[in-house]
Formats: C-alpha cells, structure tokens, sequence
C-alpha cells in the first residue's frame, strides 16, 4: 500500500486574466478534494501589460512565465500552472515541470459575428491574430485574407471584434470553451488544416524542482496521454528552437500506444511554401514520445526548414 500523504498548504501562484484564474481555480479544487489547503496569488506579468505590439517582437513565451517563477523562487508561491503553449521548451534552472493535465480542444476555433466559417468570408475580409502560426496557415488557406495583428485577453478580442475592427478572429477553442464562451465558436478548424500549435489546450504545473513533496502531491492530477502527447510536439518546437517569432505547428494524437504527429514550419516572410512533416510510433514513455518529436524536426529540416539557435530563441 502506497503512503498516505500528509496535506500541504500550497499557494498556487497565477496571472488575473479570466482564463488564467479560471485555470488556477480548478487546480485549486482538484487539490482541495484530496485533502491540502490552496490559495491563490494574483499577479500581472509582463505578457499581460505589453498589449500594443505583437508578442514575437516583445521576448516571446517567457513574458507570461517569468514573474510566477520569481515568486516561486521566494517562495512567495508554491506552484503556477501555466497554458503549456506559453510555456518555454527548456524550463530555467532549478525549476521543473511536475505534472500536464488532460487536455481540452487543442483545435483552433472561428469566430465571427457575421460569417459562418472561414470560407464564407468574402474576398479581401479582415482576419484578426497575432500568432504568427495562424497568420501563415490562414494565408496559405486564403492568400486573399488581410490578417491584422490582435492582442489581449480573450475578452479584449472578443470586443474588438465586436466593435468591428474585423471581420472574423481565430482563436484557440480551448480558452473559449473553458470560460464558457464555446457558444462564440463558429467553425472549428480540422488539424489538418489548421495545425494546433505545440502544447495547445493543455494546462502543465510548474514548481521549483527541489520540492519532491509538491511533485508528489500533483502526481495524481497528471494525464498521462496528454502528457505523452504533448511531450512529442515539445520535443518539435525544441528542435527547432522555437518560439512565439517563429510559425510552427505540432499536433499529436495519441491512439492506443500510436502516436500520430503532424507538424508544420512556415518562415517569417511566407515567401518559402509551408513545410509538413508527419510520422507516427509506438509511445508509452515520454523519452519515445521526445524521440518521435525530434524525428519529425528533423523531417522538418530535411524538408527545408530552417530552425534557430537556441540562443536566438525568444
Ligand atoms: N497565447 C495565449 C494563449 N495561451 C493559451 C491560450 C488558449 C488556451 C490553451 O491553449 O490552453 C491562449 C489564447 C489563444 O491562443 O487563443
């Protein structure tokens, strides 16, 4: 019989945009029902200040991430869950990913007050986005659209868009469904056509890694095919020294023990064609899953594609 384990008092340190507190609350509950005690620490990161210009030009993923760590690192906090697309590929030193949770819809989702699906858009329609992933896809979709940046919490881009300052937005599905906005959606895109991005609609706790009883403590929340999953597209975007300034798509889907993993690189100008790659492979460790990953990165480069350094990575 396993120890029993004794409860902790956690403080789950956590951004205030309504999707975010929205994803601190339900690990709080989850961790409640098995006996701690949890309160959450509301703060404001750089991400969430920055609204004017588009993420890739501002230092990318790290920006949402890096004000939580400090208050781990003080112990102000004990652990921040964290979107696992705006989660960097290499955590810094001495902190660790203890567990991923199951996933909601990794797709991307249409929305319009007007148009039915991206392909009712009239010719010339506005698209607002700021991912540059989506903007690529989109383009290749319908090089007529204008795609016009969009930033802001979910709720912003949602007003804007129902100001009138575009005819469609893209968003992630998953946002939307959590807060109870699914009815917003419109269309929702295959993965085929519009690849998710690494990690999409998947929520990954993130603590400081000397503290074996926090990992031990969230072990139980974790999903193991979302973890397996995800871990493969991780392990793309990695290879590829991925970020927020560079267009890439991962997308897995876990069946039985195959892994299918799809991924798409487009460069920065959309002047080269889109790069695809896919493989699939018997996963049940997350080392295979890593491995599949990095078989597909470098499928990617054979393909054309051309990955950063590391050190250029934002
Ligand atoms: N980059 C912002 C971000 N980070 C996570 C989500 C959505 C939810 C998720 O992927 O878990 C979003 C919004 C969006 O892409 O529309």
């Amino acid at each position: 019989m396993s120890p029993v384990q004794s409860p902790l008092s956690i403080v789950i340190a956590t951004r205030e945009s309504r999707l975010a507190l929205w994803q601190a609350e339900h690990v709080q509950a989850l961790l409640r029902a098995r006996g701690h005690s949890v309160e959450l620490l509301g703060m404001t990161t750089k991400g969430d200040q920055i609204l004017d210009r588009s993420l890739s030009k501002v230092g990318g993923k790290g920006l949402f991430v890096k004000e939580l760590e400090v208050a781990l690192e003080e112990g102000r906090a004990h652990i921040a869950v964290h979107s696992l697309k705006d989660v960097p590929m290499e955590l810094p030193e001495g902190f660790a990913l203890a567990c991923v949770m199951e996933r909601e819809d990794p797709r991307d989702a249409f929305v319009s007050p007007r148009y039915a699906s991206l392909e009712a858009l009239p010719q010339g329609a506005v698209v607002g986005t700021s991912s540059l992933r989506r903007q690529v896809l989109l383009q290749a979709l319908r090089p007529d659209l204008k795609i016009e940046p969009l930033r802001g919490n979910l709720d912003t881009r949602l007003r804007k868009l129902d100001e009138g300052q575009y005819d469609a937005i893209v968003l992630a599905a998953a946002g939307l469904k959590r807060l109870k906005m699914g009815e917003r959606i419109r269309a929702t895109f295959a993965p085929t056509a519009m690849l998710p991005a690494a990690g999409q609609g998947a929520l990954g706790i993130e603590v400081r890694s000397d503290r074996q009883d926090l990992i031990d403590a969230l072990a139980p929340l974790a999903h193991m095919p979302t973890w397996l999953t995800v871990t493969a597209e991780r392990a793309v975007s990695r290879a590829m020294g991925g970020s927020c300034s560079m267009p890439l798509a991962a997308h897995g889907t876990l069946t039985g023990t195959t892994l299918q993993l799809d991924a798409a690189w487009g460069d920065t100008e959309g002047k080269r064609p889109l790069v695809r790659a896919s493989a699939s492979a018997t996963v049940t460790t997350l080392a295979q899953a890593d491995a599949l990953g990095l078989a597909i990165a470098q499928q990617l480069r054979d393909g054309g594609a051309v990955g950063a350094t590391p050190a250029t990575a934002g």
